[in-house]
């Protein structure tokens, strides 16, 4: 293996036989469960080195390289200070569980050649890892893309940059702030089993200190995850985990269900009994065990224990998300360490397979919905600043909802602020909905579908047609095409799909009641009928609507799709931009404006801080106009884009107008803070 001036090792295969300590490592990453992994296969690595506090007291020219073994696992990057690490030092989160925050990738020149830069979530750190070769560059570049990062722009701050500026721009941009460890998604979907991506790359260990600041935490809260379903016979070694039994739980469970009581009843003062959802507000003694688990789990990365707690929980969704990411917190307090991370990571079995808590008709619709993976676009040149809203707090917590949260397979027990509707309807919307339909990406864009079945939603006279149709229209056109940009738009997916199933399950609730109205009429029988209930407080200017409610649904997916609508309607104002710092001015102009518009009036700080925090990290225009066209020329890509941005804005304009004239007409127009 040839090495630089410093002796870092550059990428390229190992010539020379692998040493025993390699074997090791080699062990290490097949129980990471990288496959195809043989002694030859096993690349050089490169360097990490770290920007360096900008009030640190070591000059430029004492900052080195340093090396280390990086081994890349689904979404975490693992690294270890020398070959006989058996832990790693430190565990980087392409996507931050808590934040929903992805870690953003560019390949940029390097002091002698290129590095991969990735600015972890939160832009609380900046890694340059030094060597690879391009096609080394673009394969780490697609394995880290894969494990929840996204993709950017060469970062050139001044234009033709060179790798000297590079780094310093690294170091004068981003210091090293305590960035906690986040909790690895080890158990999303797919596990370790399928983490064939793993990038296994080994160096020559230099033994140099590096200070920790990943913020390890000292608190040991001895946990033990336990699986929720009968353990599976296997001949398997058991995982190593970390040692403790449930008495551990008791501070955090104590806590969390003191948060889950503190929570709920600010909601309630607050907002007064309107927000009070419906469902049974948990307090502390109803915050069970079962829940807690469930939030363990969750923050341990299974998406799926996040989504059955947040139904579960009984909270409305802003709120115990908020619980979530409060937990989130005091879980790190509790200083779940990189060593208990990489247990789980090295587990023979991911302890909660998430594959084994899904109905198999729901893990087909799964597959067939994300079958069209979004495939990390070639780079481009410019990388530009993600647009940020007003008053833009980059503090904000986003607590992530995630990509599949599940509410009608709800864990035995639990209940879901939906199954108070009447008994029929619990029924209906406990049972599993039918799976959406598959989605299966244009051979174009997202956009030109969902234009398209936007416009199913409408009967030529542009009335709405029933409510099925529009309920197909929306999981058809907005779901999908939120869903396109990864786990930092997934709340917002969520949130969109969560009130396609408050009005599917109100319409099915009519459909037991006497007036028949159902998902086969239209809107304003539907409305009529929970007007006529008396769950609502129509109003002319400020109606008051239960949650949930098919009034509350329609009104937050208007509002939602007016959103989108306005935004898109600014970005194609004009024709193309003339470069891409016009593009971005637009893109960035046209966002504050939509959401001032059409979202912030109905925001409260929360809400505003959770939009304002994905917006800070949401992917810059050129990502944006790669994510919706992945398989359209590059050439011609963007004008596109902006063709069917236009479409789909001119196909959900009148749907999103239909929907407001129903509420208006029905004296259902909500204009409260959420
Ligand atoms: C390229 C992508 C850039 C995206 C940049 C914007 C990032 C926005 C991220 C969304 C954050 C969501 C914030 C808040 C969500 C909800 O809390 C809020 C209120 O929820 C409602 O609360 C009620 C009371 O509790 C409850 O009853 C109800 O059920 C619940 O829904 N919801 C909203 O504010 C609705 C709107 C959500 C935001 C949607 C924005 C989606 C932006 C992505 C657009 C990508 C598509 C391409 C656009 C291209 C344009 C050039």
């Amino acid at each position: 293996m040839d090495t630089g001036d410093d002796g870092a090792a550059v990428f390229g295969c190992i010539p020379t036989p692998i040493s025993p300590t390699r074997v090791r490592s080699l062990g290490l990453a097949r129980a990471c469960g990288a496959r195809g992994v043989d002694a030859n296969s096993l690349r050089a690595v490169c360097t990490v080195s770290r920007s360096v506090e900008l009030n640190d007291s070591r000059a430029l020219q004492t900052w080195a390289w340093r090396r280390r073994y990086i081994i890349l696992c689904g979404g975490t990057l693992f690294i270890f200070r020398d070959h006989d690490a058996v832990e790693p030092a430190e565990a980087v989160e392409m996507v931050c569980v808590s934040t929903g925050v992805a870690a953003r990738v560019s390949l940029e020149p390097s002091d002698d050649g290129i590095c991969l830069r990735i600015d972890t979530p939160g832009e609380a750190r900046t890694l340059l890892l030094r060597g690879p070769g391009a096609e080394e560059g673009q394969r780490w570049m697609e394995a880290l893309v894969r494990g929840g990062a996204w993709p950017c722009e060469q970062y050139s701050p001044s234009g033709g940059a060179t790798g000297a500026d590079v780094v310093s721009d690294a170091m004068r941009a981003h210091s090293i702030t305590v960035d906690f460890l986040t909790l690895s998604p080890l158990f999303s979907a797919g596990g370790l089993g399928e983490s064939d991506d793993a990038v296994i790359l080994l160096a020559p260990a230099q033994g140099i200190e590096v200070p920790s600041s990943s913020g390890l935490l000292g608190l040991q809260l001895e946990v033990e995850l336990r699986q929720r379903q009968p353990p599976v016979a296997s001949t398997a070694v058991p995982p190593t985990r970390p040692s403790g039994g449930m008495a551990g739980f008791a501070p955090l469970a104590a806590l969390l269900a003191a948060l889950g009581a503190v929570l709920a009843a600010l909601s309630c003062s607050a907002d007064g009994a309107a927000t009070a959802a419906p469902g049974r507000l948990p307090d502390s003694a109803s915050v069970d065990v079962a829940s807690v688990e469930l939030l363990l789990d969750g923050l341990h990365g299974d998406v799926d224990a996040i989504a059955a707690f947040v139904a579960s929980s009984g909270l409305t969704s802003s709120l115990s998300l908020s619980l979530f990411a409060l937990a989130a917190v005091l879980a790190l307090v509790a200083g779940l360490s990189s060593r208990q991370l990489w247990a789980h990571c090295t587990a023979e079995k991911p302890l909660l397979p998430p594959e084994a808590s899904i109905p198999p008709a729901e893990k087909e619709a799964r597959v067939e919905q994300h079958e069209p993976r979004v495939r990390a676009p070639p780079l481009t040149p410019a990388r530009e600043p993600a647009p940020s809203l007003p008053d833009a707090d980059a503090g904000a917590v986003a607590a992530q909802e995630p990509a599949e949260a599940r509410a009608e397979a709800l864990p035995e027990g639990a209940t879901s602020a939906e199954s108070d509707l009447v008994p029929a309807a619990a029924a209906a919307s406990a049972a599993p909905a039918p799976a959406p339909a598959p989605v299966v990406a244009p051979p174009a864009t997202l956009l030109a579908t969902g234009a398209q079945a936007l416009r199913g939603a409408l009967a030529p006279s542009g009335k709405l047609r029933d409510v099925a149709a529009l309920l197909s229209a929306i999981e058809a056109s907005l779901v999908p095409l939120l869903s396109s940009f990864g786990p930092s738009m997934a709340f917002a997916a969520q949130n969109d799909a969560r009130n396609v199933r408050k009005v599917r399950a109100a319409a099915s609730a009519a459909a037991a009641a006497p007036d028949t109205a159902s998902l086969q009429d239209g809107v304003d029988r539907l409305l009529s009928h929970e007007v006529a209930s008396g769950c609502h407080k129509p109003a002319e200017k400020s109606a008051v609507l239960a949650d949930p409610s098919a009034a509350i649904g329609l009104t937050w997916l208007s509002r939602s799709l007016r959103f989108i609508c306005m935004w898109m309607e600014g970005v194609c104002a004009g024709g193309a931009p003339v470069d891409a710092a016009a593009a971005t001015k637009r893109y960035r102009e046209a966002m504050s404006a939509a959401y001032e518009a059409s979202l912030a009036p109905y925001h409260g700080w929360l809400n505003r801080n959770i939009f304002n925090g994905c917006a800070k990290h949401a992917p810059g225009y050129a990502s944006l106009i790669a994510t919706l066209a992945p398989t359209a020329d590059e050439a011609t890509r963007e004008a596109l884009v902006l063709m069917d941005m236009a479409d789909f804005a001119t196909a959900a304009a009148p749907v999103a107008d239909a929907v407001e004239a129903a509420l208006a007409r029905a004296k259902l127009v909500d204009s409260r803070r959420a």
